[in-house]
């Protein structure tokens, strides 16, 4: 588990990474006139795996939109593996090798699940051959004949992160993986992310259960009001769980 340190910046950061994958930077972003992000910074190494935890209305959802591109109101910067993608669009930062994974999943429902895995193209060669993708995700392979809209919310959620994983996602940025899953598909999606963390893809993830990020994360970013207030690694994470929990209003 990466300790945290303080850089020069004062900001902390995962001791581990000697460049991170993905590095936000005084990102701020807007809705109209109403801001939502106050100068917000943190990393996300390869292999790691990061979690933004906050009330409803903290900024969460706009944090991880403004990092893929699809939040316009935002400034600040975002770099990627090296290369500032700032005023890139979406589609360019989807072809880097950022994956997105919206709470709506956007599963085609018409089409099988093998076709929603194969229809987007791929995008770099970090792309997982669909043999791959089944061996870590043996669900999809037995209902890869099977309609989208005859998916349960827990194998939707599998192809929606299998999907950018087979496009060459080397980032996953989920917003609420486990939103509305009976626990052990939960748990189920815990196993995959640690599986994919194992394969050297970084993954940030917005979640409101607390118990599930401290299974699958090495550190917690905790935003208030669009600003990082608190920034833990899983042991101190998982040692104030009880009074997070109450913080969080759960
Ligand atoms: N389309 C929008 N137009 C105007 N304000 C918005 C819009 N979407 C979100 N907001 C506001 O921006 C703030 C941050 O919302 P955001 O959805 O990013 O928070 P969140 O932490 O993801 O919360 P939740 O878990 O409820 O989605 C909230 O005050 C919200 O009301």
């Amino acid at each position: 588990m990466p300790e945290s340190t303080e850089v020069a910046t004062g900001r902390p950061r995962a001791a581990s990474s000697d460049r991170p994958l993905l590095d936000v930077v005084g990102v701020s972003a807007w809705y109209g006139e109403a801001r939502v992000l106050t100068d917000v910074s943190l990393d996300v190494a390869p292999g790691e795996v990061v979690t933004l935890v906050g009330r409803n209305g903290a900024g969460k959802t706009t944090l991880l939109r403004s990092v893929m591109g699809l939040h316009k109101q935002a400034q600040g910067s975002i770099t990627f593996d090296g290369l500032e993608v700032t005023k890139r669009s979406a589609d360019a930062r989807a072809r880097l090798g950022m994956g997105w994974v919206p709470d709506d999943r956007g599963i085609y429902a018409t089409l099988s699940v093998e076709e929603n895995l194969l229809l987007p193209p791929v995008v770099h060669d970090a792309a997982w051959p669909i043999e791959r993708v089944y061996e870590h995700f043996p669900v999809l392979h037995e209902r890869r004949d099977f309609p989208g809209t005859k998916l349960s919310g827990g194998e939707q959620q599998m192809l929606a992160m299998a999907r950018v994983l087979r496009m060459g996602a080397r980032l996953l940025l989920l917003d609420e993986p486990s939103e509305g899953l009976a626990p052990v598909i939960v748990q189920r999606i815990g196993e995959i992310i640690r599986e994919i963390k194992g394969q050297g893809v970084g993954v940030l993830l917005v979640e409101q259960n607390v118990k599930f990020a401290s299974t699958v994360a090495d550190r917690h970013y905790l935003l208030a009001q669009g600003r990082v207030v608190e920034h833990l690694d899983n042991e101190e994470f998982q040692a104030r769980e009880s009074e997070l929990l109450t913080y969080l209003g759960m």
